[in-house]
């Protein structure tokens, strides 16, 4: 469904990412893992078409992405949740929610009902202004509106980072459900080791902007954590 090969991302002149390469199959969940400031969030945003420049090869469903503009790769069906969620202070709950339909093939500014019944507390406070929701409610209001554009894909920037430990978990558990019940194909990125090895088909470590190490679950060792994920 996703594939990278060759994959180099530029801010300015610097390339942030080289020669990074990965296939992601439908369904499946994809972890990235790494040190801070190595280009995870880079590597989401290069996927959504956010950075300068790149080179080599990005392909989503089989078509050539890499020089599409964002809001055509939204439309082709990949969501993004980023850093920092960026929900609109200002909106509502509902009206941040809506603005994901915006990016669906269908025109329907519908919100579909089963994002009620994973975070029931946003039908609650519908009408309440987003930015006077929690951090963890925010989160789910960020999910909610990637998921009312029906993507095919779904990209998570560390959805759990600042977020209280009681959310966290409920966070876990709709990332679990997401892809295991409704077959969403998901590329995560995220910090707890554990979470990672629960949730994910398979991983990617970047290390210095470059692909340290790639495999399965079982593959992802207290070896290699020491090497590039401790500090
Ligand atoms: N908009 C930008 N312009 C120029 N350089 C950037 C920009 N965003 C990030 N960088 C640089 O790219 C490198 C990778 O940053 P990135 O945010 O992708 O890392 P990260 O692995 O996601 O880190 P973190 O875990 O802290 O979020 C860093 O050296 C950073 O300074």
């Amino acid at each position: 469904m996703l594939q990278a090969k060759n994959l180099y991302s530029y801010y300015g002149k610097s390339p942030v990412l080289q020669n990074i390469g990965f296939t992601l199959e439908p369904g499946k969940l994809l972890s990235v893992l790494g040190r801070n400031g190595v280009g995870k969030t880079t590597l989401m945003r290069t996927i959504m078409g956010l950075t300068d420049r790149v080179e080599g090869t990005l392909t989503f469903d089989g078509k050539d992405i890499a020089s599409l503009p964002t809001s055509d790769r939204a439309l082709l069906g990949i969501g993004y949740i980023p850093q920092g969620r960026e929900v609109i202070p200002r909106f509502t709950v509902e009206e941040n929610i809506v603005m994901g339909t915006y990016a669906r093939k269908d025109g329907s500014r519908d919100i579909p009902e089963y994002i009620f019944d994973l975070f029931p507390v946003l039908r609650e406070f519908l009408h309440r202004r987003g930015g006077d929701l929690s951090g963890g409610q925010q989160q789910q209001i960020a999910f909610a509106r990637a998921l009312a554009m029906k993507p095919k894909l779904l990209i998570l920037d560390e959805p759990t980072e600042g977020i209280q430990p009681n959310i966290v978990q409920q966070i876990h558990e709709v990332i679990t459900r997401l892809n295991r019940e409704f077959g969403l194909t998901i590329v995560l990125v995220e910090q707890n080791v554990p979470f990672v090895r629960e949730v994910s088909d398979q991983f990617i470590v970047i290390d210095k902007g470059r692909v340290a190490a790639v495999g399965t679950s079982q593959d992802l060792t207290d070896e290699l954590i020491d090497r590039h994920l401790t500090f």
